[in-house]
Protein backbone atom coordinates (compact mmCIF):
# COMPACT_ATOMS: atom_id res chain seq x y z
CA UNK A 1 0.00 0.00 0.00
CA UNK A 2 1.29 3.58 -1.03
CA UNK A 3 0.12 6.84 0.54
CA UNK A 4 2.27 8.19 -2.03
CA UNK A 5 0.00 6.92 -5.03
CA UNK A 6 -3.04 6.68 -6.24
CA UNK A 7 -4.06 4.54 -9.35
CA UNK A 8 -5.82 7.59 -11.75
CA UNK A 9 -6.89 5.26 -14.59
CA UNK A 10 -6.48 1.61 -16.05
CA UNK A 11 -7.57 -1.10 -18.71
CA UNK A 12 -5.92 -4.29 -19.78
CA UNK A 13 -6.71 -6.54 -22.37
CA UNK A 14 -5.64 -7.91 -25.80
CA UNK A 15 -4.48 -6.30 -29.22
CA UNK A 16 -3.32 -7.70 -32.24
CA UNK A 17 -5.59 -10.96 -31.97
CA UNK A 18 -5.57 -11.79 -35.79
CA UNK A 19 -8.07 -14.19 -38.12
CA UNK A 20 -8.83 -14.68 -41.55
CA UNK A 21 -12.34 -16.02 -41.80
CA UNK A 22 -13.97 -17.48 -44.64
CA UNK A 23 -17.62 -17.52 -45.42
CA UNK A 24 -19.06 -19.87 -47.97
CA UNK A 25 -21.64 -19.66 -49.69
CA UNK A 26 -25.11 -21.68 -48.44
CA UNK A 27 -26.18 -22.74 -52.42
CA UNK A 28 -22.49 -23.25 -53.66
CA UNK A 29 -20.05 -23.49 -50.63
CA UNK A 30 -16.86 -23.13 -53.47
CA UNK A 31 -17.53 -19.47 -53.40
CA UNK A 32 -16.13 -17.18 -50.95
CA UNK A 33 -16.03 -14.11 -48.93
CA UNK A 34 -12.56 -13.44 -46.50
CA UNK A 35 -12.21 -11.22 -43.54
CA UNK A 36 -8.90 -10.90 -42.61
CA UNK A 37 -9.16 -8.90 -38.96
CA UNK A 38 -7.07 -7.36 -36.26
CA UNK A 39 -8.76 -6.98 -33.31
CA UNK A 40 -8.04 -5.05 -29.76
CA UNK A 41 -10.24 -5.56 -26.50
CA UNK A 42 -9.72 -3.56 -23.58
CA UNK A 43 -11.89 -3.89 -20.37
CA UNK A 44 -12.58 -1.50 -17.57
CA UNK A 45 -14.01 -2.20 -14.71
CA UNK A 46 -13.58 -2.96 -10.99
CA UNK A 47 -9.90 -4.48 -11.29
CA UNK A 48 -7.94 -1.93 -9.16
CA UNK A 49 -6.51 -4.26 -6.20
CA UNK A 50 -5.00 -6.31 -9.68
CA UNK A 51 -2.89 -2.74 -9.40
CA UNK A 52 -2.78 -1.69 -5.88
CA UNK A 53 -2.86 -4.88 -3.92
CA UNK A 54 -1.33 -7.53 -6.17
CA UNK A 55 -4.72 -9.01 -5.98
CA UNK A 56 -5.07 -10.81 -9.37
CA UNK A 57 -8.26 -12.51 -8.71
CA UNK A 58 -10.69 -10.11 -10.39
CA UNK A 59 -8.79 -10.44 -13.26
CA UNK A 60 -10.14 -11.92 -16.33
CA UNK A 61 -6.61 -12.91 -18.53
CA UNK A 62 -6.34 -11.46 -21.51
CA UNK A 63 -5.52 -15.08 -22.63
CA UNK A 64 -9.16 -15.72 -22.13
CA UNK A 65 -9.98 -12.35 -23.80
CA UNK A 66 -7.94 -13.40 -26.50
CA UNK A 67 -9.95 -17.12 -26.58
CA UNK A 68 -13.33 -15.30 -26.69
CA UNK A 69 -12.35 -13.56 -29.37
CA UNK A 70 -11.58 -16.47 -31.70
CA UNK A 71 -14.60 -18.66 -30.59
CA UNK A 72 -16.86 -15.80 -31.06
CA UNK A 73 -15.63 -15.34 -34.56
CA UNK A 74 -15.69 -18.77 -35.03
CA UNK A 75 -19.62 -18.66 -33.67
CA UNK A 76 -20.82 -15.34 -34.72
CA UNK A 77 -20.90 -13.65 -38.11
CA UNK A 78 -18.48 -10.93 -38.17
CA UNK A 79 -19.69 -9.11 -41.48
CA UNK A 80 -19.45 -6.05 -41.07
CA UNK A 81 -17.11 -5.48 -38.04
CA UNK A 82 -19.50 -2.69 -36.37
CA UNK A 83 -21.94 -5.83 -35.38
CA UNK A 84 -19.15 -7.92 -34.36
CA UNK A 85 -17.60 -5.30 -32.29
CA UNK A 86 -21.18 -4.89 -30.58
CA UNK A 87 -21.31 -9.03 -29.96
CA UNK A 88 -18.09 -8.59 -28.13
CA UNK A 89 -18.98 -5.84 -25.97
CA UNK A 90 -22.17 -7.11 -24.62
CA UNK A 91 -20.65 -10.55 -24.44
CA UNK A 92 -17.41 -8.97 -21.84
CA UNK A 93 -20.02 -6.68 -20.53
CA UNK A 94 -22.92 -9.13 -19.13
CA UNK A 95 -20.49 -11.97 -18.50
CA UNK A 96 -18.24 -10.38 -15.60
CA UNK A 97 -20.01 -7.88 -13.42
CA UNK A 98 -16.88 -6.54 -12.75
CA UNK A 99 -16.36 -5.08 -15.92
CA UNK A 100 -17.99 -2.01 -16.67
CA UNK A 101 -17.38 -1.03 -20.20
CA UNK A 102 -14.60 -2.28 -22.97
CA UNK A 103 -13.08 -0.44 -25.85
CA UNK A 104 -13.16 -2.72 -29.14
CA UNK A 105 -10.96 -2.03 -32.14
CA UNK A 106 -11.14 -4.21 -35.19
CA UNK A 107 -8.72 -3.68 -38.02
CA UNK A 108 -9.82 -4.82 -41.16
CA UNK A 109 -7.82 -5.68 -44.33
CA UNK A 110 -9.09 -4.96 -47.90
CA UNK A 111 -9.04 -8.42 -50.38
CA UNK A 112 -11.00 -7.71 -52.99
CA UNK A 113 -12.12 -10.94 -55.41
CA UNK A 114 -10.63 -10.61 -59.46
CA UNK A 115 -11.87 -11.55 -62.79
CA UNK A 116 -10.71 -14.69 -64.34
CA UNK A 117 -12.17 -15.26 -67.70
CA UNK A 118 -14.17 -11.69 -67.33
CA UNK A 119 -15.66 -13.55 -64.40
CA UNK A 120 -15.44 -12.33 -60.98
CA UNK A 121 -13.37 -15.12 -59.26
CA UNK A 122 -15.10 -17.69 -56.70
CA UNK A 123 -12.49 -17.65 -53.70
CA UNK A 124 -9.64 -15.31 -54.88
CA UNK A 125 -8.44 -12.00 -53.67
CA UNK A 126 -6.19 -9.49 -54.64
CA UNK A 127 -4.93 -7.10 -51.17
CA UNK A 128 -5.42 -4.16 -51.72
CA UNK A 129 -2.19 -2.56 -49.90
CA UNK A 130 -2.80 -0.62 -46.89
CA UNK A 131 -5.84 0.40 -46.93
CA UNK A 132 -7.80 -0.71 -43.87
CA UNK A 133 -11.50 -0.69 -42.55
CA UNK A 134 -11.24 0.78 -38.80
CA UNK A 135 -13.92 0.39 -36.16
CA UNK A 136 -13.81 1.15 -32.44
CA UNK A 137 -16.21 1.30 -29.71
CA UNK A 138 -16.20 2.41 -26.52
CA UNK A 139 -18.77 1.15 -24.53
CA UNK A 140 -20.04 2.03 -20.60
CA UNK A 141 -22.00 -0.44 -18.96
CA UNK A 142 -23.53 2.58 -16.91
CA UNK A 143 -24.77 4.56 -19.89
CA UNK A 144 -27.50 1.59 -20.98
CA UNK A 145 -26.65 -0.49 -24.29
CA UNK A 146 -28.17 3.06 -26.54
CA UNK A 147 -25.48 5.28 -25.38
CA UNK A 148 -21.83 4.20 -26.69
CA UNK A 149 -19.41 5.62 -28.82
CA UNK A 150 -18.73 4.03 -32.34
CA UNK A 151 -16.20 5.49 -35.84
CA UNK A 152 -15.84 3.74 -38.30
CA UNK A 153 -12.71 4.99 -40.43
CA UNK A 154 -10.86 4.39 -43.77
CA UNK A 155 -7.12 4.40 -43.52
CA UNK A 156 -4.18 4.63 -45.69
CA UNK A 157 -5.88 5.10 -48.71
CA UNK A 158 -3.46 6.68 -50.45
CA UNK A 159 -4.22 8.77 -53.91
CA UNK A 160 -2.72 11.18 -55.95
CA UNK A 161 -3.83 13.64 -58.59
CA UNK A 162 -1.44 15.00 -61.29
CA UNK A 163 -3.50 18.20 -62.32
CA UNK A 164 -6.72 19.73 -60.87
CA UNK A 165 -5.58 21.32 -57.65
CA UNK A 166 -4.64 24.78 -56.87
CA UNK A 167 -3.38 26.83 -53.70
CA UNK A 168 -3.01 30.48 -53.86
CA UNK A 169 -4.15 33.62 -52.28
CA UNK A 170 -2.77 32.75 -48.90
CA UNK A 171 -1.21 34.23 -46.06
CA UNK A 172 1.94 35.90 -47.53
CA UNK A 173 4.99 37.13 -44.80
CA UNK A 174 8.50 38.10 -44.39
CA UNK A 175 8.94 34.49 -43.96
CA UNK A 176 6.77 32.62 -47.26
CA UNK A 177 8.96 31.34 -49.61
CA UNK A 178 5.98 29.00 -51.28
CA UNK A 179 5.20 30.25 -54.61
CA UNK A 180 1.14 29.98 -55.89
CA UNK A 181 0.02 27.95 -58.32
CA UNK A 182 -3.12 27.30 -60.09
CA UNK A 183 -1.59 23.40 -60.93
CA UNK A 184 0.23 21.19 -59.23
CA UNK A 185 0.01 17.92 -57.71
CA UNK A 186 -2.25 16.43 -54.81
CA UNK A 187 -1.53 13.43 -52.72
CA UNK A 188 -2.24 12.14 -49.22
CA UNK A 189 -2.84 8.83 -47.31
CA UNK A 190 -7.01 9.00 -46.81
CA UNK A 191 -7.73 8.84 -42.76
CA UNK A 192 -11.75 9.49 -43.01
CA UNK A 193 -13.71 8.81 -40.33
CA UNK A 194 -17.94 8.72 -39.70
CA UNK A 195 -18.89 8.79 -36.04
CA UNK A 196 -22.30 7.27 -35.62
CA UNK A 197 -25.19 8.73 -33.67
CA UNK A 198 -26.04 6.24 -31.22
CA UNK A 199 -28.98 7.38 -30.43
CA UNK A 200 -29.94 6.69 -34.23
CA UNK A 201 -28.76 3.79 -35.03
CA UNK A 202 -30.20 1.81 -31.70
CA UNK A 203 -29.23 -0.35 -28.91
CA UNK A 204 -26.03 -2.54 -29.14
CA UNK A 205 -28.34 -5.30 -28.89
CA UNK A 206 -29.69 -4.37 -32.16
CA UNK A 207 -26.80 -3.76 -33.50
CA UNK A 208 -25.52 -7.41 -32.50
CA UNK A 209 -28.93 -8.70 -34.24
CA UNK A 210 -27.55 -7.29 -37.57
CA UNK A 211 -29.82 -4.58 -38.06
CA UNK A 212 -27.83 -1.92 -38.93
CA UNK A 213 -25.77 -3.94 -41.12
CA UNK A 214 -26.70 -2.62 -44.52
CA UNK A 215 -26.29 1.34 -43.01
CA UNK A 216 -22.79 0.27 -41.97
CA UNK A 217 -22.33 -1.10 -45.26
CA UNK A 218 -24.24 1.07 -47.31
CA UNK A 219 -22.78 4.08 -45.57
CA UNK A 220 -18.85 3.17 -45.65
CA UNK A 221 -18.96 2.47 -49.25
CA UNK A 222 -20.46 5.75 -49.69
CA UNK A 223 -17.95 7.81 -47.78
CA UNK A 224 -15.32 5.76 -49.56
CA UNK A 225 -16.93 6.78 -53.13
CA UNK A 226 -17.40 10.39 -52.21
CA UNK A 227 -14.40 10.96 -51.00
CA UNK A 228 -12.74 9.51 -54.32
CA UNK A 229 -15.25 10.89 -56.64
CA UNK A 230 -14.91 14.85 -55.27
CA UNK A 231 -10.98 14.12 -54.63
CA UNK A 232 -11.06 13.44 -58.79
CA UNK A 233 -13.78 15.81 -59.84
CA UNK A 234 -12.89 19.21 -57.85
CA UNK A 235 -10.84 21.38 -58.85
CA UNK A 236 -9.22 21.68 -55.61
CA UNK A 237 -8.55 25.42 -54.07
CA UNK A 238 -7.01 23.81 -50.94
CA UNK A 239 -6.85 20.37 -48.76
CA UNK A 240 -9.09 22.19 -46.48
CA UNK A 241 -11.56 23.57 -48.35
CA UNK A 242 -11.49 19.90 -50.42
CA UNK A 243 -12.04 17.98 -47.16
CA UNK A 244 -15.07 20.01 -46.10
CA UNK A 245 -16.50 19.72 -49.01
CA UNK A 246 -15.82 15.86 -48.97
CA UNK A 247 -17.68 15.76 -45.28
CA UNK A 248 -20.45 17.73 -46.29
CA UNK A 249 -21.86 15.10 -48.83
CA UNK A 250 -20.79 12.30 -46.24
CA UNK A 251 -23.55 14.08 -43.93
CA UNK A 252 -26.12 14.80 -46.45
CA UNK A 253 -25.50 10.72 -47.07
CA UNK A 254 -25.56 9.09 -44.40
CA UNK A 255 -28.53 10.46 -41.20
CA UNK A 256 -26.77 8.40 -38.82
CA UNK A 257 -23.31 10.15 -39.05
CA UNK A 258 -22.97 13.17 -36.66
CA UNK A 259 -19.17 14.44 -37.67
CA UNK A 260 -16.93 13.50 -40.31
CA UNK A 261 -13.62 14.03 -39.27
CA UNK A 262 -10.48 14.03 -42.13
CA UNK A 263 -6.14 13.82 -41.53
CA UNK A 264 -5.50 14.16 -44.28
CA UNK A 265 -1.11 14.76 -44.75
CA UNK A 266 -0.17 16.82 -47.93
CA UNK A 267 2.61 14.78 -49.55
CA UNK A 268 4.41 17.50 -51.43
CA UNK A 269 5.59 16.69 -55.04
CA UNK A 270 8.11 19.62 -55.75
CA UNK A 271 8.30 20.91 -59.34
CA UNK A 272 12.23 20.01 -60.83
CA UNK A 273 13.69 23.45 -61.83
CA UNK A 274 15.99 22.22 -65.05
CA UNK A 275 16.49 25.88 -66.64
CA UNK A 276 20.25 25.52 -65.49
CA UNK A 277 20.24 22.57 -67.77
CA UNK A 278 20.98 24.88 -71.51
CA UNK A 279 17.19 26.24 -70.11
CA UNK A 280 15.54 23.11 -70.13
CA UNK A 281 11.40 24.07 -69.34
CA UNK A 282 9.58 21.74 -67.28
CA UNK A 283 5.93 21.92 -68.17
CA UNK A 284 4.61 20.43 -64.60
CA UNK A 285 6.09 17.13 -65.75
CA UNK A 286 8.84 15.47 -63.37
CA UNK A 287 8.70 16.14 -59.93
CA UNK A 288 10.60 15.20 -56.85
CA UNK A 289 8.36 13.11 -54.56
CA UNK A 290 9.11 14.95 -51.11
CA UNK A 291 7.00 13.06 -48.47
CA UNK A 292 8.54 15.22 -45.86
CA UNK A 293 8.03 17.11 -43.97
CA UNK A 294 4.27 16.97 -45.14
CA UNK A 295 1.70 19.51 -44.11
CA UNK A 296 -1.11 17.63 -42.03
CA UNK A 297 -4.36 18.88 -41.88
CA UNK A 298 -7.46 17.65 -39.96
CA UNK A 299 -11.43 18.36 -39.53
CA UNK A 300 -14.00 17.77 -38.26
CA UNK A 301 -17.51 18.71 -39.53
CA UNK A 302 -20.96 18.21 -37.58
CA UNK A 303 -24.20 18.32 -39.20
CA UNK A 304 -25.87 21.63 -38.92
CA UNK A 305 -29.76 21.18 -37.32
CA UNK A 306 -30.69 25.39 -37.58
CA UNK A 307 -33.81 25.52 -39.88
CA UNK A 308 -31.86 26.89 -43.48
O1 LIG B 1 -3.87 22.77 -49.50
C1 LIG B 1 -2.95 23.29 -48.86
N1 LIG B 1 -3.20 23.77 -47.61
C2 LIG B 1 -2.23 24.37 -46.84
O2 LIG B 1 -2.49 24.79 -45.68
C3 LIG B 1 -0.94 24.47 -47.40
N2 LIG B 1 0.23 24.99 -46.94
C4 LIG B 1 1.16 24.80 -47.91
O3 LIG B 1 2.38 25.13 -47.81
N3 LIG B 1 0.61 24.19 -48.99
C5 LIG B 1 -0.71 23.97 -48.69
N4 LIG B 1 -1.71 23.39 -49.40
Amino acid sequence: MSTYSYLADSTYGKDNVKFLKVKKCKTNPKVHEIMECNVQVLLKGDFDISYTKADNAPIVPTDTVKNTILIHARKFDTWPIEKFAANLALHFTSKYGHVSGITVKITQDRWVKYDVDNKESHHSFIHQGPEKKICFLDYDKKNGSNTYSLSTSIKDLTVLKSTGSMFYGYNVCDYTTLKSTTDRILSTDIFASLSWNSAKLGSLESLNAGEKDDVFNSHYTAARDITLDIFAKENSPSVQATMYNMATAILKKAPEVEYVTYELPNKHYILFDLKWFKGLDNNNELFYPSPDPNGLIKCTVGRNTAKL
